[in-house]
């Protein structure tokens, strides 16, 4: 297992070890000791979620605030994503800044996603389907989110306009601007 850094500080891309012979295929998705050793990290993952996604879909961005923020690794078994986030981390260097990179079943890359980044991915293949693993649990009250379409992120997500689906959640977020101002007004 690799664990390169991304130019947001704490989020990494991890690409397993794949052994491959005559029966297929073998690879460690997860172990906890060398993410450690490799990251200085110790997340405590308690939830597995998967979705399942038409060509097109755009999920995101969320995240959630809070007692309930929550790190998140993610990747893809089936199909192809654009998976991006957004450093939400006022005193982060990279405020402000995106990153993105593509995950698919072929290259079985993973990005750990630390507490305070948006994230949100892009389909780019008929059926994909997300697995991530998170370290809070799910909590409705604590979700937030930014417009995927976000003026000043100005974010490019591989896709035409016209192919894009969307929640009717995600279509109405704020902007960065809108969350942030309202951020700072509940202190
Ligand atoms: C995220 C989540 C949703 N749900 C429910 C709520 C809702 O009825 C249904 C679909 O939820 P959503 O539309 O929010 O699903 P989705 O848009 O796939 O949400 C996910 O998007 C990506 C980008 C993330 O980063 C995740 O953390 C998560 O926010 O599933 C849970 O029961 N548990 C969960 O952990």
């Amino acid at each position: 297992m690799n664990i390169d850094k991304t130019p947001i500080e704490g989020c990494y891309l991890i690409k397993p070890k794949v052994f491959k012979d005559d029966r297929g295929s073998f690879m460690e998705t997860y172990n906890s000791q060398t993410f450690t050793e490799l990251t200085g990290l110790n997340p405590k993952f308690v939830q597995d979620n998967q979705s399942v996604s038409a060509y097109g879909t755009v999920r995101g961005l969320h995240f959630q605030e809070g007692k309930y923020a929550q790190s998140k690794l993610v990747r893809v078994i089936e199909g192809e994503v654009l998976d991006l986030v957004v450093d939400l981390r006022p005193l982060s260097k990279t405020f402000k800044k995106s990153f993105s990179i593509k995950l698919s079943k072929e290259n079985n890359f993973q990005l750990f996603i630390p507490r305070g980044l948006a994230h949100g991915f892009s389909v780019l293949k008929q059926n994909t389907i997300f697995c991530y693993k998170c370290d809070n649990f799910y909590h409705k009250g604590s979700e937030r989110g930014i417009r995927y379409n976000d003026p000043e992120l100005n974010l490019d997500w591989h896709l035409n306009q016209d192919d894009m689906i969307l929640s009717k959640k995600d279509k109405d977020l704020p902007t960065l601007r809108e969350y942030l101002d309202d951020r700072k007004a509940q202190g």
